[in-house]
C-alpha cells in the first residue's frame, strides 16, 4: 500500500507536469529525489512521439538514470543552456518560495539547471511547506565544499552562527558523501532563516564554497501535495 507521503509526492508531480510542461516545449530539467520519481513517471505517460522530440536535462547521477531507464533523451546544460521549464524537489519552502535543497547532494547541478530555465517549478509533501526555513528541515542548510577546503569553510560557518555544522558522512561507506561533482558537503543549521538571501550571500562569499542549498526568489510556483489528497499551489 502506498503511504500517504508517496501518494502526496505522486499527486504534486503529476499536477506540476500536467500544468506546466507543455506539447510546445522541447528542453525540460528535471530535477533529483524521491519526489522527482514521479515527475518522470509521468512524463513516461505523454504521448511517446511528443517525449521523442523533447531532451531532458538532468540534475543528477540518479535522475540521469530515471531518464535513460525511461528511454527518454538526455542533454546537458551546455548543449541546452536555455530550458523551457524544471520541475525539482525540495527540502523545505518558505512562504515566500524560497526554499533548501540538496538533502540529495544534487543542489549544484540543481541550481544551474532551475536557473537555465524560463520557469522554476517545486514539488513537495506536505512536511516540506514551512512559514519561515528551518521550521521543519533542521538538520541544515547544505553547503557543497572542495574536499581541500572543509575543515577551513566549517570553521567560517560556525563563526557566521552555525555552531553544529558538520560534515555530512557516509552511509555504506567509509567517511565523508562526494557529491556528483567530486565534493564534500556540510550541513549548516542557522535555526529560523528570516532573510535567507542574506545567510546564501553570506555562505556563497566564503573561499571554498562551490554552491549553497538556498534557493532563494526562483521558483515561480511550488505544488505540494497534502495529506487530504488534495494539492496546494503556491504562486509568487
Ligand atoms: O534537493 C534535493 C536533492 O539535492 C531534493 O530535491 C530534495 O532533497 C527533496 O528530495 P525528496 O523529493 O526525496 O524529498
Amino acid at each position: 500500500m502506498t503511504s500517504l507521503i508517496e501518494q502526496a509526492k505522486q499527486k504534486a508531480a503529476y499536477q506540476a507536469v500536467d500544468e506546466h510542461v507543455l506539447p510546445s516545449h522541447r528542453v525540460i530539467g528535471v530535477g533529483s529525489g524521491s519526489t522527482v520519481v514521479h515527475v518522470v513517471a509521468r512524463l513516461l505517460q505523454r504521448d511517446p512521439e511528443l517525449n521523442a522530440k523533447t531532451v531532458f536535462v538532468p540534475t543528477s547521477f540518479q535522475s540521469r538514470g530515471l531518464l535513460l531507464d525511461g528511454g527518454l533523451t538526455v542533454g546537458d546544460v551546455e548543449q541546452y543552456p536555455n530550458i523551457d521549464v524544471t520541475i525539482d524537489g525540495a527540502d523545505e519552502v518558505d512562504s515566500q518560495l524560497n526554499a533548501i535543497k540538496g538533502g540529495g547532494a544534487a543542489h549544484l547541478q540543481e541550481k544551474v539547471v532551475a536557473e537555465a530555465a524560463r520557469k522554476f517549478v517545486i514539488v513537495a509533501d506536505y512536511r516540506k511547506d514551512s512559514k519561515v526555513l528551518g521550521e521543519q528541515w533542521t538538520q541544515g542548510v547544505p553547503v557543497e565544499v572542495v574536499p581541500f577546503a572543509w575543515r577551513a569553510v566549517l570553521k567560517k560557518l560556525q563563526e557566521l552562527g552555525s555552531k553544529d555544522a558538520n560534515l555530512r558522512m557516509a552511509v555504506k561507506k567509509a567517511g565523508p558523501i562526494v557529491t556528483d561533482n567530486g565534493n564534500f558537503l556540510i550541513d549548516a543549521p542557522f535555526g529560523l532563516i528570516h532573510d535567507p538571501a542574506k545567510v546564501l550571500k553570506d555562505i556563497k562569499l566564503l573561499t571554498g564554497v562551490v554552491e549553497v542549498g538556498l534557493f532563494c526568489n526562483m521558483a515561480e510556483v511550488a505544488y505540494f501535495g497534502c495529506e487530504d489528497g488534495s494539492v496546494t499551489i503556491r504562486t509568487k
